[in-house]
């Protein structure tokens, strides 16, 4: 599998997220600077990682939207590359318009930083085939702007399609119905707030993030 990652200034999970690839698809992912762009040729993946774009400054992930990268993301996207977004990530998604809504400040106002529970909500996406729908499992958060917002018809057309991909067992952050993760209307790109990278070795304390790279690697070699 073909795999890049976008780097910001201010990312800091890029390197899990290489990582992780690389445990899980045999191949080191090629990093990507914002600035470029142009993204390799032939990519299967394309992976946002987590961080703190740009300090978060304005709002989270609204300056990396603007990044060169991200205009040659939204073109592969529309091509069906698969794009996962997680935390800054899932941010940057929603500012550049690829995922609709917006993560807001947690309802607590603190950031909130530990494992949490998340239900599968939708196990049929390339993302989420190696869940059982309805399963529950233990994945990390780590974020101060998660709460994810949307206007009531967005909410109700992304449940009556089936896009929410994961849901807070119990709520985390003031998140609309407590969804945790959304896919787009192709169900090609991904964006989620936990972060499956950070459970894919038993040194985690859960490997259940490790699945999801897993489904893609299947879903890529063996189309549906
Ligand atoms: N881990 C992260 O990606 C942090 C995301 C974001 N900057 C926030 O705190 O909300």
């Amino acid at each position: 599998m073909k795999s890049a990652v976008v780097v910001f200034p201010g990312s800091n999970c890029d390197r899990d997220m290489a990582e992780a690839l690389r445990l899980v698809t045999g191949e080191a992912p090629t990093m990507v600077w914002h600035r470029e762009s142009d993204l390799p040729a032939g990519l299967d993946l394309i992976a946002i990682p987590g961080g703190f774009s740009y300090g978060d400054y304005l709002r989270s992930g609204a300056m990396a939207a603007q990044s060169p990268v991200m205009r040659a993301v939204k073109e592969a996207a529309d091509r069906g590359v698969f794009v996962l977004g997680v935390c800054n990530g899932f941010q940057v998604l929603t500012e550049a318009r690829l995922l609709p809504g917006a993560l807001m400040r947690n309802a607590g106002i603190a950031f909130v930083g530990r494992d949490v529970a998340i239900s599968v909500e939708n196990s049929q996406s390339a993302f989420t085939s190696r869940y059982a729908a309805g399963e529950t499992i233990s994945v990390p958060v780590a974020h101060h702007d998660g709460n994810f917002q949307a206007d009531t018809a967005t909410l109700d057309r992304l449940e009556g399609e089936g896009r929410v991909a994961f849901r807070y067992a119990a709520d985390v952050n003031g998140s609309a119905r407590g969804i945790a993760g959304i896919l787009n209307e192709a169900g090609n790109v991904l964006g989620m707030m936990p972060h499956p990278e950070r459970a894919v070795e038993p040194a985690h304390g859960s490997e259940a993030g490790r699945r999801l790279f897993e489904g893609l690697l299947e879903g890529i070699t063996h189309p549906a």
